[in-house]
């Protein structure tokens, strides 16, 4: 198996903005470090501090303390030049450039090689076509940048990324907007890349859900606790993610590894049955606040694929099967 290479350090990071006033920490004491071939995810909060973490990773501004080193360099070492050959970002504001075509933005992300009359060589050309290729997105090469969808503009933006041949791309974003199924396309693609070109991608969201299913690594950050960083795996057990994300209507399900609604228990039943109509029965009963965790409940509820009823009684659905148990419930309550 291949071995990720560290792309980037980060050693007593303290983030925040500085002016003459004062400077404002947003988030201190970051020691962490980035994989080649691997995606992580940031997650947090709004006002976390995230937006503030990418732009000190992308040099927009200066770290307060502390230093990043990309491919064993200091960010400060480095020039404006330079730095566009290691780094490719992928913001999520709409475009200001209009009147161009898919295939020209694309090219532009050749800039840092083509000097400055913006000259293509053939190699520039074949690395543009390369990553309208890997995107997947012929279709759109010849479409004016204003008249795309927001999925097929972070497409497009993700390519100009790739024409620019940087081993790390960091995206801000990059899912907001879009509906589910771009969002989990475009994850999927960035994953992809990571393992199939050995990029570094590093990108913030808010889709935790998707970021806990298909990061290799996750960042979380909130303003008590700083970053902590692990697999999703990892950061579920050690109980790190309930901690971050604990509120009163969410908790983290340690079983299938994702966040689910909490809800507040008013009844039981004792639920047998096999195959998905168990499963189904079982989400509903949670969802209406019935547990089906009790044994010795008086309630019985079988859920098999020949067979949906409570209490030896057969319904036809599990609408039916909801207002029978509810109705069993009430009598209960008010006898
Ligand atoms: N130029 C600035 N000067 C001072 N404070 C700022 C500046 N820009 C942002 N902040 C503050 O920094 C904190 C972190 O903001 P940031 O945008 O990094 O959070 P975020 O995690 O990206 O939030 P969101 O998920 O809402 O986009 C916020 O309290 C914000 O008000």
């Amino acid at each position: 198996m291949k071995k990720n290479n560290e792309t980037i350090k980060i050693s007593g990071l303290e983030t925040g903005y500085i002016s003459k006033k004062g400077n404002t920490v947003i988030t201190r004491d970051i020691d962490a470090s980035l994989e080649s071939g691997e995606l992580t995810c940031l997650l947090g909060p709004n006002g976390a501090g995230k937006s503030t973490l990418l732009k000190t990773l992308t040099a927009f501004i200066p770290p307060i303390q502390g230093d990043i080193f990309i491919e064993g360099k200091s960010l400060k070492d480095y020039s404006a030049p330079e730095l566009a050959k290691v780094i490719g970002v992928v913001l999520t504001e709409k475009l200001s450039i209009s009147n161009m075509t898919v295939e020209e933005l694309i090219s532009m992300g050749r800039s840092p090689y083509t000097g400055f009359w913006g000259k293509m060589s053939e190699y520039d050309k074949m690395a543009v076509e390369e990553s309208i290729n890997l995107v997947n997105i012929n279709n759109l090469r010849g479409r004016m940048v204003q008249t795309l969808s927001d999925g097929e503009r972070q497409k497009v933006m993700i390519a100009k990324a790739l024409a620019q041949e940087t081993p790390v791309i960091f995206l801000d974003e990059p899912t907001a907007f879009l509906d589910y199924p771009s969002k989990v396309e475009i994850l999927q693609l960035l994953k992809r890349l990571a393992i199939e070109k050995d990029k570094t991608v590093f990108l913030s969201t808010h889709d935790m859900e998707l970021a806990l299913q298909i990061a290799d690594k996750v960042w979380l950050i909130d303003k008590p606790h700083g970053v902590t960083i692990g697999t999703p795996e990892d950061l579920a057990l050690n109980g790190e993610m309930n901690r971050y994300f604990h509120s009163d209507g969410v908790v983290f399900d340690i079983d299938n590894g994702l966040f689910k609604i909490s809800q507040e228990m008013h009844g039981s039943v004792s639920l047998t049955g096999e195959g998905q109509h168990l499963n189904m029965v079982r989400k509903a009963l949670t969802r209406r606040g019935i547990s089906t965790a009790e044994k010795d409940s008086s309630v019985f509820v079988e859920a098999t694929p020949r067979c949906l009823s409570v209490n030896g009684r057969d319904v036809k659905s599990i609408a039916e099967l909801l207002d029978e148990i509810d109705s069993i419930i009430d009598n209960d309550n008010n006898s």
